[in-house]
This record gives structure tokens, sequence and C-alpha cells, in this order.
């Protein structure tokens, strides 16, 4: 499957869909926030899978974002780690709208 179309797949089907790099400090923020939330999130580490870099392309040119985490929460892009924490006020009731918790 093409990246972008593998990348917008992964988007569509889940409630929060993180990609994320396993090593990056700022995707470990991410994962523990949406984990304490309690929050089901789909996660793809971008270093671990061979296509990666090319998602990594994909997203960038979706979203103008080219840093991970690179976060969805009901289709809409939320951003990276940053503006996630930021929005930490509006989480529950945003991860309910969509399902996610
Ligand atoms: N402000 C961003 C910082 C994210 C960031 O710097 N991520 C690094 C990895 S730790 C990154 O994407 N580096 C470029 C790359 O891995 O291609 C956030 O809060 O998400």
């Amino acid at each position: 499957m093409a990246a972008k179309t593998k990348a917008q797949d992964i988007i569509d089907n889940n409630a929060v869909a993180v990609f994320s790099k396993s090593y990056c400090p700022y995707c470990k923020a991410t994962k523990s926030l949406l984990s304490e939330m309690g929050a089901k999130a789909y996660i793809l580490e971008l270093d671990q899978i061979d296509d990666g870099a090319a998602i990594q392309d994909a997203l960038e040119e979706m979203t103008h974002q080219r840093s991970v985490p690179n976060i969805f929460i009901d289709k809409k892009h939320i951003g990276g780690n940053s503006e996630l924490q930021g929005k930490k006020s509006q989480l529950p009731k945003l991860l309910q709208e969509a399902h996610a918790i």
C-alpha cells in the first residue's frame, strides 16, 4: 500500500492515531498522557517499520508537520506533543467524542 494511503487509512480507522518513533521523548510523553487518560490509541513506531520514512514524508505532505509525534483525534490533526499537552483540559471531551474512552 502506498505510504499516503496507509497513513490516511490509519487516521480514518482509529479514534486516536499517533505516528511516533520509539526513542523519541516527546512521543513518550504523548503516549503516557493518552495512557493516563485511558485512551485507546493506535501507535505506529515509524523507526521500526520499513516504510516509516515514506510515511513520515506522506504525513509532512498532508499536515505540513514533519516531526513526531504526529497526532490525530477523530481524524482531525492535533499537531505534536506540545499541542496535545496544551489541550489537556479539553482532552476528556475530545476523547469521549472520538469514542476513544
Ligand atoms: N514540538 C514538537 C517536538 C517533536 C520533536 O522534536 N520530535 C523529534 C524526535 S524526538 C523529531 O521529529 N525529529 C525529526 C525526525 O525524527 O525526523 C512536539 O512537541 O511534538
